[in-house]
C-alpha cells in the first residue's frame, strides 16, 4: 500500500501537539482508518560518543539537533508504500536507543514535532501544514509538570534550559514558522472544531 496524505503538526514545545495528535488518531481508530504516526523527537541525533554533562549542555531546540535526512527518507520511504525503521530516543540519557520498529506504510502518516515547519528540506513532504499555536507560558508551565514527571528532570533544570535554548530557538526558529501552516489551531489538544474540520478535510482527501 502506498500512502497518500503527510499531515505535518508544529509548535512550541508544551504546546499540545502530541496531545492533538493522540486526539487525531483516536477519530480515525474510531473508524477503523489507518494511520501511521511519527515524531519528530524519535529523530534527535545519537550522542553515545559524548559524556553525559556534554548532552546535558546541548541545544535541543535548533534544527540541526535532528537527523532530518532520515526523515525525509523514511517519509519518502513511506510514501512510496516502503515499510521503515523508526528508531527511538530516550530524554534522560539525551540518545537514541538500541531498539527500532517497523512502521508500515498507511493512506495517512501524521508527523508531530517542533521543527517539522522551520526545517525548508521537509516541506515538499506535507500535504497539510498544521501549527498549534499556544501561548508561551502556558507551554512553559505544562513543560515544567511533563519534564519533572516524566523526562527526569528538576524546576531547577528546566528552568535553566528554558532560558539558555528553548525560549530564544522558539523565537528564531518555531515561531517564523508559523507563517508557513495551513491551518492554526488554538487552544491546543482539545480543539473539538479543528478536529473535526480536519477530520473532514482528511476524510474528502481520501476519497
Ligand atoms: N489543553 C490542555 N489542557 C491541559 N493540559 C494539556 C493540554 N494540552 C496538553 N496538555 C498537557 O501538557 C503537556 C504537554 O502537552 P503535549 O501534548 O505533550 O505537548 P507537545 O507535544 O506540544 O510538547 C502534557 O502533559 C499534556 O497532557
Ligand atoms: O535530549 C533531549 C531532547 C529533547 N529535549 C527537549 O524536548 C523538546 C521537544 O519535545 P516536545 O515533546 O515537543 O516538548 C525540545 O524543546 C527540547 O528542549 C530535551 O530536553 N532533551
Amino acid at each position: 500500500m502506498s500512502s497518500n496524505l503527510v499531515i505535518a503538526i508544529a509548535g512550541a514545545s508544551g504546546s499540545g501537539k502530541s496531545l492533538f495528535t493522540e486526539n487525531l488518531l483516536k477519530e480515525f481508530a474510531q473508524e477503523g482508518k489507518s494511520v501511521q504516526i511519527l515524531r519528530e523527537d524519535h529523530y534527535y541525533r545519537a550522542q553515545d560518543h559524548l559524556p553525559m554533562e556534554e548532552r546535558e549542555k546541548n541545544n535541543y531546540d535548533h534544527p540541526r539537533a535532528f537527523e532530518h535526512e532520515l526523515l525525509v527518507k523514511h517519509l519518502q520511504g513511506l510514501k512510496a508504500g516502503k515499510s521503515i525503521e523508526y528508531p527511538s530516543y530516550c530524554y534522560k540519557t539525551h540518545t537514541r536507543l538500541k531498539e527500532t520498529e517497523t512502521l508500515m506504510p498507511a493512506p495517512v502518516i501524521i508527523v508531530e514535532g517542533i521543527m517539522l515547519l522551520a526545517s525548508p528540506e521537509l516541506q515538499p513532504l506535507y500535504d497539510v501544514k498544521i501549527f498549534v499555536d499556544t501561548p508561551l507560558d502556558i507551554c512553559l508551565l505544562r513543560r515544567i509538570k511533563r519534564d519533572i514527571a516524566e523526562r527526569g528532570r528538576t524546576l531547577d533544570s528546566v528552568a535553566k534550559q528554558y532560558e539558555a535554548t528553548v525560549k530564544p530557538m522558539y523565537h528564531q526558529f518555531i515561531a517564523p514558522s508559523r507563517f508557513t501552516a495551513d491551518v492554526i489551531i488554538t487552544q491546543g489538544g482539545e480543539n473539538r472544531i479543528a478536529l473535526d474540520v480536519l477530520k473532514s478535510h482528511i476524510q474528502q482527501a481520501l476519497l
